[in-house]
């Protein structure tokens, strides 16, 4: 049976296709695009980005031969989460805390001699390929976008892009991910949540391609789930670039949840890309003609003054490791800065 077999609610999502940046008209269209839905929803596709279908399958081909890997090969390289630091392996957790953390991931930073650390030698392997294609989000996917949303708001086309430099200190990253299946019984007792719902901390959120359903996006009516398609990216808006861009796009809030049935005893591997603002930046709103015509400049309270990418992203690593592991019973309170995170079932 596919997934087709069960009817699942799809979000009503955009699609940029950013291969039409360089033409004038293509770079006009795409940003009354970007005006009809982005203060609606942080959640859109990206078509023509360059990547082959090859190239992604080969990482996911990487991240499943990585999790595979004998768990002590895996926890030499272990995150250190509690400082807020998510370079390298997380674990999942095992006993009671499974229910709240049932997935492994290994954050794979830039490839710059800052942010260097030791790697498995599968990766080590592969190190070149890695590296080629995680600079090809952040060059050729990235950057436009970012370039793009400056247009839209009517300021610098390099006033994001120029807090995004990739030689520059700060931890984006390239996350290999998988989640375990659990039985009906087990999904049952956390209300079928593989991860709570959030919003991402960074600047944009680049999920790529995997057939199992499960991604879901709270919009005005209700959770929806998000069609993944063979030749587009799923982006999100995330915190820093909320932030940074006075409240006008939206950090959204999105969950996974238990497959399908006929998808639910599969592991689900995922690959994502995390991008985010120079460590140093400073998560202060900008001045934008736009903002001020709509009435909109700098509206929201929620933003941290004061407060850096790095201080913002370290402060939600180490709460979620908190969390995790049980330090801390909810999710829910003051972050940083008087802001605070929000969680939704
Ligand atoms: O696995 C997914 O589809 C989404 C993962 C996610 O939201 C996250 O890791 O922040
Ligand atoms: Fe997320």
């Amino acid at each position: 049976m596919s997934t087709e077999s069960y009817t699942l609610e799809y979000a009503d999502l955009d699609a940029l296709d950013i291969s039409r940046l360089n033409d004038p008209q293509g770079k006009q269209e795409l940003a009354s695009q970007v005006l009809s839905f982005v203060n609606k929803n942080g959640f859109f596709y990206v078509k023509g980005h360059g990547l082959t279908g090859d190239q992604i399958k080969r990482q996911y081909s990487i991240g499943r031969e990585l999790f595979n890997l004998p768990l002590e090969e895996k926890l030499r390289c272990i995150a250190n989460t509690e400082a807020g630091d998510f370079r390298g392996y997380k674990p999942r957790s095992t006993g009671e805390l499974g229910a709240r953390d049932n997935d492994e991931r290994y954050n794979i930073p830039k490839f710059t001699p800052e942010h260097e650390r030791s790697h498995p030698k599968l990766i080590q392997d592969h190190f070149d390929e890695i590296k080629e294609f995680s600079l090809h989000v952040h060059n050729q996917v990235l950057l436009p976008l970012l370039r793009l949303f400056a247009y839209v708001l009517e300021i610098d086309e390099s006033y994001f892009a120029s807090r995004h430099r990739y030689e520059a200190r700060g931890l984006e990253y390239l996350r290999y991910m998988k989640y375990f299946p659990r039985t009906e019984a087990e999904d049952a007792a956390v209300n079928n949540i593989w991860a709570k719902g959030h919003t991402d901390y960074n600047t944009l959120t680049f999920l790529f391609h995997q057939p199992v359903s499960g991604l879901q996006v709270q919009t005005p009516e209700g959770w929806k789930y998000v069609k993944s398609f063979e030749d587009t990216i799923i982006v999100n808006v995330a915190d820093a670039l909320e932030f940074l861009s006075g409240g006008y796009l939206k950090s959204t809030v999105h969950r996974v949840i238990r497959p399908p049935p006929d998808q639910a005893d599969k592991p689900r591997l995922g690959l994502i890309y995390f991008a985010r603002p120079e460590a140093d930046v400073e998560l202060a709103p900008v001045e934008s003609p736009l903002l001020q015509r709509l009435g909109l400049q700098s509206s929201t309270e929620d933003v941290p003054r004061g407060v850096t990418a790095e201080e913002w992203a370290r402060a939600r690593i180490a709460k979620d490791h908190r969390f995790r592991t049980g330090l801390d019973e909810r999710r829910e309170g003051e972050i940083i800065a008087g802001v605070h995170q929000k969680f939704y079932d």
